[in-house]
């Protein structure tokens, strides 16, 4: 058969475009990216083989083999894991099989600089070769087939490559690739030996360097062997207080292909009734697609050091999406399906356990100011869908939670729940926050102007799942959550006897104008009353709910097509305010109803950021100021 051209899907030309431009300080990174594939094809038949022991019998021990040739100006990494056929060599390495990959690359920002941090997010994994050499030629024969039914598949990384059949005698993959003249430098033996002791020293997979000995008679020919330059024990069998922090960076890099550091982990081995160790990564950034709810996340699962499978979901909640990382257990069999993963107690527990686990090291992250804000702002609104999504864990959740308040004057959100309780007066025995659609609306609403005056602090909410997460928890430590904007605005104790009377009295005082603006608004409102919760604005609105929506959620639940009914406004006027005191001197019941129509829109506005008519709103106004 002739080899057959093919066109690589848009995104690889892309990718592979931007990788001449990029990563070009951090070259040496193609070397961990092909030791990881030849470690996850050992992985693959290694699991593979425990049904199947005919699989292996030729070739029982697992390898990885890296050999530089001179002379042909090659660089080949080999290993004996599972193989690919034709078929598969085609679908592998020429597409890019993550969900949402168009979407990445059609939204990829022309600047080159943020472009490339990003590629390096994104993972390059096979392709990172062609950073280096100007061919990539790669043999492979899958553990399942013949000798002839090999693949050559090759490419100079041009939008096309080539496949066709051929004979191989061992399973496994050859990876050849012909250096860029510049990049010969990566021929050199002690190169080699620093990068993969660098990158791949705690894989579990032996990785062996074609070496050169020089014997002590220089008149004699050098000889050349096998040299094993790993470790090759899983870094996780060791145990935590013998592996340096280097160590568990390097192999957070193996195991996610992300190019930076992770920001924290956590290493745990656990005996006794549940078996297991995990560990566990945080990212520093946010991957790309975080909220794409087709991307497979979860953790990588082992069953006594052999690998089972990538993407376990099974064992962290949805709101820990981001937690990278491995559990290796002795409590699963070996030949665990996904089927059984689901319906197993043993996954039920070790879900327990590991949402526990990573909670904690959040919790311990927490103590670093510094590096909590780093991960507040990538992972904060997945965390906030925690609280409701877990009740079990809700308080240990809420505790972890950072929010912008009244008190700071700016929108760094930097106060825990923990802070705020502990700073409340006595007299205070509620949480007070408000939802808005910005943080400015937040601030600056007019339902905090007597919270403000008493000098209680408010949490300022802002986010698209805020609203989504208050009405959904009650209360944090004993202490109820109160929107700023609820019907009734519960201060308690807070409220002191001479108010309340103040109150009262203003109440009986403007009972009159009460009555003419609830005539005058008809049933545009559900009722009209005198407000002490207002210092500046002459009115606001409050709906039928504790919670009142804000337009973005009304917005996002009509795109979800639900029905959001209309809010049936109380309308809460501030009769010591002068426009108010305007409004009732006001004789001619046209201009009244005129006047209570532009008070009520006023208040939407304020409080909605929109009105339904606001032509009409811009008229009556305009008619008023030249009055
Ligand atoms: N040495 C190898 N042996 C067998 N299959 C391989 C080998 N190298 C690559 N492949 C196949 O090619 C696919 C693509 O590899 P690539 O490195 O581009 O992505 P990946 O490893 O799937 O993703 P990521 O690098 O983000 O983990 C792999 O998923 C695997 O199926």
């Amino acid at each position: 058969m002739a080899a057959q051209v093919h066109g690589f899907q848009t995104e690889v030309t892309k990718l592979l475009k931007l990788l001449a431009n990029s990563l070009y300080s951090n070259k040496e990174i193609f070397l961990r990216e092909l030791i990881s594939n030849a470690s996850d094809a050992v992985d693959k038949l290694r699991f593979l083989s425990i049904q199947d022991p005919l699989l292996t019998k030729d070739d029982p021990l697992f390898h990885i083999r890296v050999k530089a040739d001179e002379a042909a100006g090659t660089l080949t990494i080999s290993d004996n894991g599972i193989g690919m056929t034709l078929d598969e060599a085609n679908e592998h390495l020429g597409t890019i099989a993550k969900s949402g990959t168009e979407e990445f690359f059609r939204n990829l920002s022309q600047d080159q600089a943020k472009a490339s941090q990003l590629i390096g997010q994104f993972g390059v994994g096979f392709y990172s070769a062609f950073i280096v050499a100007d061919r990539v030629t790669v043999v492979s024969r899958s553990a399942k087939a013949a000798a002839n039914e090999a693949v050559r598949w090759t490419s100079d990384g041009n939008g096309t490559y080539e496949s066709e059949l051929t004979t191989k005698d061992t399973r496994g993959t050859d990876v050849i690739l012909t250096l860029k003249d510049s990049e010969k430098g990566f021929l050199n033996e002690w190169t080699l030996r620093g990068i993969i002791t660098k990158y791949s020293d705690h894989i579990s997979t032996p990785v062996w360097l074609w070496e050169k000995e020089t014997p002590a008679d220089e008149k004699k020919e050098p000889t050349w062997k096998w040299v094993q330059v790993n470790d090759a024990k899983a870094l996780w069998t060791l145990p935590p207080k013998d592996v340096k922090d280097e160590q568990y960076k390097e192999f957070y890099k193996h195991l996610t292909h992300d190019y930076d550091d992770p920001l924290t982990w956590a290493h745990n081995r656990v005996e006794g009734d549940l078996e297991y160790t995990s560990l566990l990564y945080i990212p520093k950034t946010a991957p790309w697609d975080l909220y794409n709810r087709e991307q497979k996340n979860g953790l990588k699962l082992y069953v006594q050091r052999v690998f089972i499978m990538d993407n376990a979901e099974e064992f962290l909640p949805n709101y820990l999406r981001f937690v990278k990382g491995l559990v290796d257990t002795a409590d699963l069999p070996l030949n665990v399906s996904r089927e059984i993963l689901q319906d197993s107690a043993v996954t039920r527990k070790l879900r327990r356990a590991l949402t526990k686990r990573a909670l904690t090291m959040i919790g311990k992250l927490a103590e670093d100011k510094t590096k909590y804000a780093e991960f507040w702002s990538q992972f904060g609104r997945v965390l906030k869908e925690g609280p409701v999504e877990d009740r079990t864990n809700q308080e240990e959740i809420l505790k972890l939670l950072r929010f912008a308040s009244t008190k700071s004057g700016t929108n760094a959100e930097d106060v825990s729940l923990t802070d705020y309780v502990a700073r409340m007066p006595e007299k205070q025995k509620h949480i007070y926050y408000i939802t808005a659609g910005s943080y400015e609306a937040a601030a600056n609403s007019p339902y905090l102007e007597t919270l403000k005056k008493k000098g209680i602090e408010v949490l300022l909410l802002w986010d698209r799942v805020d609203e989504w997460l208050m009405g959904n928890v009650e209360a944090f430590d004993g202490k109820t959550f109160i929107s700023a904007t609820a019907k009734d605005l519960d201060l308690g104790e807070l409220e002191d006897k001479e108010e309340e009377k103040q109150k009262e009295e203003s109440e009986k005082q403007h009972k009159g104008l009460v009555e003419r603006l609830k005539k005058a608004l008809g049933g545009k409102v559900q009722d009209v009353k005198v407000t002490a919760r207002l210092v500046d604005s002459p009115a606001c609105v409050v709906g039928a709910q504790d919670q009142m929506l804000t337009q973005q959620m009304r917005r996002m639940l009509e795109a979800a097509g639900q029905a959001v009914p209309e809010e049936n406004y109380t309308l809460e006027i501030n009769p010591d305010h002068p426009l108010i005191g305007r409004m009732a001197t006001e004789t001619d019941e046209a201009k009244f109803t005129q006047w209570a129509n532009f008070i009520f829109a006023e208040a939407q506005l304020a409080d909605q950021g929109t009105l339904k008519d606001p032509s009409s709103f811009i008229k009556s106004l305009n008619e008023l100021l030249l009055k």
